[in-house]
């Protein structure tokens, strides 16, 4: 039989990472790859528009279809967007780290992460932090963890409640990159968290510290909102939500206080999932007297724009404009220890069978 390979060229061929043969090759790793949305590299026009045009040319985000929506994106939005939301970046920007609060609290989470698997098991793991629009790229990362040995990797996207403009499009992307390997790792991607008991303490206990002596009448769970039409297509964030804040209300225990669910960062002419926080808050102030307000927002594992700045500076101003008094906002988990307890339990639990 002809030999068609001449036995160099089958050297050549023969994959360069073959398991176990080479000694150049790094020992087989674990990899736990954490995910979160992404922000600006800076809050200037061009890395505002660069962000925004990225993120909201994203199908999972915005689904029209690209001829309709792409002229207006680029014509319209991206003319004035980015002044608008770059102003709001730079009210909340972290001066000293010079990046944003969310790139700050993923970095510090990661760390967090890290020295948990780490002293656990040893040199066999990687922990990294991506994001799915700007940088660290998803594709960056994933390379350089493949690099350095993973061929198992747990995909972890920070998002408690699963939606397809969050959690999906992370995945999607993940996957997106490993299209173009010829070999690629075994992925575990981890499945949504919002009604882990544990995830649902740590919020109860994050409202019990932020208020150390008086109870608020009204505590507001702010989610960030969707076109409703997504609800009607299928997306399960929108009950994955309102079962958090009946869990949370479970936990809390506080009879005299009554929790409710708003959705905020409604975007476009599209009906969004209701009631809104910005007007809900008024309404609470005006119709219904309530003078002690707090604001939590159990949709973000960070602090972000959507938070710092969105819940803390223009919703607080919506409701003492209407006659609010005390307004407080209950920060996100970010890296307090129990919240990271529970995301490190989370990936362990995706470990299984991997590591031991
Ligand atoms: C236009 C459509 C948008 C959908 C749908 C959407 C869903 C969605 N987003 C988050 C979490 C975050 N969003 C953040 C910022 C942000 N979101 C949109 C638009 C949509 N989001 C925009 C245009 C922006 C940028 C800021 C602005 O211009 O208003 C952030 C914060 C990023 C940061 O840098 O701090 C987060 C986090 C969820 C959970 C979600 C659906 C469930
Ligand atoms: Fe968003
Ligand atoms: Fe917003």
């Amino acid at each position: 039989m002809k030999d068609f390979v001449s036995s160099s060229d089958a050297a050549a061929q023969r994959p360069a990472h073959a398991p176990g043969d080479h000694p150049k090759l790094p020992p087989e790793r674990i990899g736990i790859l954490i995910a979160n949305l992404g922000t600006p590299d800076s809050p200037g026009y061009r890395d505002m528009r660069r962000y925004l045009s990225e993120f909201l040319s994203d199908k999972r985000v915005v689904d029209y279809s690209a001829w309709l929506w792409q002229p207006l994106l680029q014509g319209v939005i991206l003319s004035r967007r980015p002044q608008k939301s770059g102003a709001a970046y730079r009210s909340i920007w972290n001066e000293e780290a010079n990046e944003s609060p969310l790139m700050t609290i993923t970095r510090r989470q990661n760390a967090a992460l890290r020295a948990h698997f780490e002293a656990l098991y040893g040199d066999r793991v990687r922990v990294e932090f991506c994001m799915r629009y700007g940088n660290p790229s998803t594709k960056d990362v994933l390379r350089k963890m493949e690099q350095e040995g993973c061929r198992k990797i747990v995909f972890f996207p920070l998002y408690p409640h699963y939606a397809g403009a969050t959690t999906g499009t992370a995945c999607d992307q993940l996957f997106r990159v490993l299209m173009k390997e010829k070999w690629q790792p075994s992925v575990r991607t981890v499945a949504p968290y919002y009604d882990r008991p544990d995830y649902i303490a740590a919020l109860a206990e994050s409202v019990r510290r932020a208020h150390p002596e008086t109870r608020p009448e009204v505590l507001v769970c702010s989610y960030h909102g969707l076109p409703q039409r997504y609800l009607r297509e299928g997306d399960p964030y929108h009950c994955q939500c309102a079962k958090t804040t009946r869990l949370l209300r479970e936990a809390l225990g506080w009879d005299d206080v009554r929790i409710v669910t708003t959705f905020q960062s409604q975007f476009g002419p599209e009906e969004w999932l209701q009631p809104y926080t910005v007007e809900e808050v008024a309404r609470l102030a005006k119709e219904d007297g309530v003078r002690r307000l707090s604001v939590i927002s159990p949709a973000f594992s960070s602090d972000c724009i959507e938070t710092l700045e969105e819940i803390n500076e223009e919703i607080r101003e919506s409701y003492e404009h209407a006659g609010g008094e005390s307004f407080t906002y209950v920060p996100c988990l970010n890296d307090d220890p129990e919240h990271i307890a529970v995301l490190a339990q989370v990936i362990e639990e995706n470990l299984g069978g991997w590591i031991g």
